[in-house]
């Protein structure tokens, strides 16, 4: 069966904000197919951000539109089935088998009390496969190690068949290899997506734009190579960047550069 992957969503933020002074007003457009990297420090509000965009929390003020329409104005069920978001929090249902947990991501799309149809197993068949996973199919999610609860994690969002993709620090326990291909699965699924990092270096080579927050408040969107300078990285995380090769950075503290300096 041919299951054409879901077109693209646009999103488009018009100065949502959140808490007092937790996150300030942010907007920006990001056209269908996408992929944007969120850059800041710890506590620099990447998540109270991602959490607004997946319609976990509604923002103070502002609005967040998918295709259009404000997702905090539509049913829950509705904006699932175009908005689906990988955490770092993990299902408590340790229980679950690995292909229990991605047939998970088909709920949105099914109708109440109906059962799982040949289509949604086709569709977690799929997520399994593009995932390597087919071989812990049937393992109690629990007794993966935390890469491949990684994984998992991305196949229920693939099964889920979004146009939007939200990953909150999808990398995090990965090692190199599954890092790389997570990024470029993620960014093969055709989805528009929003992704925090931490990575200087794998956000240059997965992301078409950058936001970079600090304090809770946007220093800078745009292109990655325009955004990611070495003054940025000074701003967004006081450290210093060297620039080395044509897309790389040394990086080390302010600290040790003027120990550096003194010796
Ligand atoms: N519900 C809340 N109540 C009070 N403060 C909060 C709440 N949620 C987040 N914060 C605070 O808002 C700031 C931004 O948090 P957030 O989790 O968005 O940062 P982050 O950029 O994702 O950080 P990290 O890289 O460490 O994950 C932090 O100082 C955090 O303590």
């Amino acid at each position: 069966m041919n299951c054409p992957d879901p077109a693209p969503a646009a999103l488009e933020l018009d100065r949502v904000a959140w808490g007092s002074g937790i996150l300030h007003p942010v907007s920006l457009t990001l056209n269908p197919g996408r992929v944007l990297g969120v850059l800041g420090a710890n506590g620099a509000g990447k998540s109270t951000l991602l959490r607004l965009i997946y319609r976990f929390n509604q923002p103070q003020s502002g609005r967040v539109l998918v295709d259009g329409a404000d997702i905090h104005r539509l049913p829950a069920r509705r904006v699932a089935q175009r908005v689906a978001a990988v955490l770092q929090e993990q299902p408590t249902d340790f229980a679950l088998s690995v292909a229990e947990i991605v047939a998970l991501g088909r709920a949105p799309h099914r109708r109440s009390f109906a059962g799982p149809s040949a289509h949604d197993a086709h569709l977690v068949d799929h997520a399994l496969d593009r995932l390597g996973l087919h071989d812990f199919a049937d393992r109690p999610f629990g007794t993966l190690s935390g890469g491949e609860r990684q994984r998992v994690m991305v196949g229920r969002a693939l099964a889920q068949q979004p146009g939007l993709i939200v990953l909150d620090e999808p990398t995090n326990h990965l090692d190199i290899r599954h890092q790389l291909e997570v990024l470029r699965l993620v960014r093969g699924l055709g989805a528009t997506v929003v992704a925090s990092l931490h990575d200087l270096n794998l956000v240059q080579g997965f992301a078409d734009d950058l936001l970079v927050l600090a304090g809770g408040k946007a220093l800078a969107f745009g292109p990655v190579a325009e955004v990611l300078t070495p003054d940025l990285v000074a701003r967004a995380f006081g450290v210093r960047a060297m620039p080395r090769g044509h897309s790389r950075f040394d990086f080390s503290l302010f600290d040790d550069m003027q120990q550096e300096t003194h010796a």
